[in-house]
């Protein structure tokens, strides 16, 4: 992209749908839908920035490689990528929810090698490594919750807000990992050669998150 073109890379979804008021209130829209528009690069009513829209779990490669100057991403995928070459300014307070373990009532309390099936698997290595408690993690890439009821799994690792998901399912969510909200995300580099134009939309997204407390 140009040097003097902001690039936001985004998830379609609710990171998309949750964004883009804020990002109204900070004087850019999109001139496309990326729910129905199949490009990939989106122009904005401001000829400076320009969206790009991407899968969740590439957010965070896009803004370390400068590719995206910005972006905004889950907790969750931020934890798995490690953070390196990203700055995390803000705190959207979008897309909350919960990483927990879940399972069958007491399904973590079997003794022996626990099997966890999830896509985090970093987060998952970290809870359980922190608690001395040996597992076998089994990569999934979604529908985490089927694992337990056709025994590939004992527990998963997913991500719970309303819970309904686990109940549909009957497991429950057994421990908490972490609280997820969705970050603003920055590249090093970027912030740096695009200071004033980066701090500017961080004080603009930062109020209107302000202003939703
Ligand atoms: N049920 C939920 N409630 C609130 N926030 C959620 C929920 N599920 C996921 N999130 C948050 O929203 C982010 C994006 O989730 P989304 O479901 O849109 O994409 P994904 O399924 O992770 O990615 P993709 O569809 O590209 O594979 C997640 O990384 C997480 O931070
Ligand atoms: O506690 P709940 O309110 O039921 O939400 C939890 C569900 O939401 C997420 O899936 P999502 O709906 O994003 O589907 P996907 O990950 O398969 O896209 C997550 O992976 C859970 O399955």
């Amino acid at each position: 992209m140009p040097e003097k073109t902001l690039t936001i890379a985004l998830s379609k979804g609710r990171i998309y749908q949750d964004t883009l008021p804020l990002l109204a209130e900070a004087g850019i829209e999109p001139a496309d839908d990326p729910e129905t528009s199949r490009k990939l690069i989106l122009e904005t009513n401001r000829d400076d920035v320009k969206l790009v829209v991407i899968r969740a779990a590439d957010v965070p490669t896009y803004v370390q490689y400068g590719a995206a100057d910005l972006g905004v991403s889950g907790k969750d995928v931020l934890m798995e990528h490690g953070g390196e070459g990203i700055y995390e300014p803000l705190d959207l307070n979008i897309a909350r929810c919960r990483l927990m373990v879940a399972g069958r009532p007491g399904a973590h309390l079997r003794p022996g090698r626990l099997r966890v099936a999830t896509k985090f698997v970093q987060a998952t290595r970290r809870h359980f490594a922190a608690r001395g408690r040996q597992v076998e993690i089994i990569k999934l890439y979604g529908s985490m919750e089927l694992a337990p009821l056709v025994g590939l799994a004992d527990c998963i690792v997913d991500l719970v807000d309303t819970g309904n998901t686990l109940r549909a399912n009957g497991l429950e969510p057994l421990e908490p990992i972490a609280d997820i909200s969705s970050r603003l995300v920055v590249n090093k580099a970027a912030m740096k050669m695009k200071s004033a134009r980066i701090k500017d939309l961080v004080a603009q997204l930062s109020a209107a998150v302000e202003r939703r407390r």
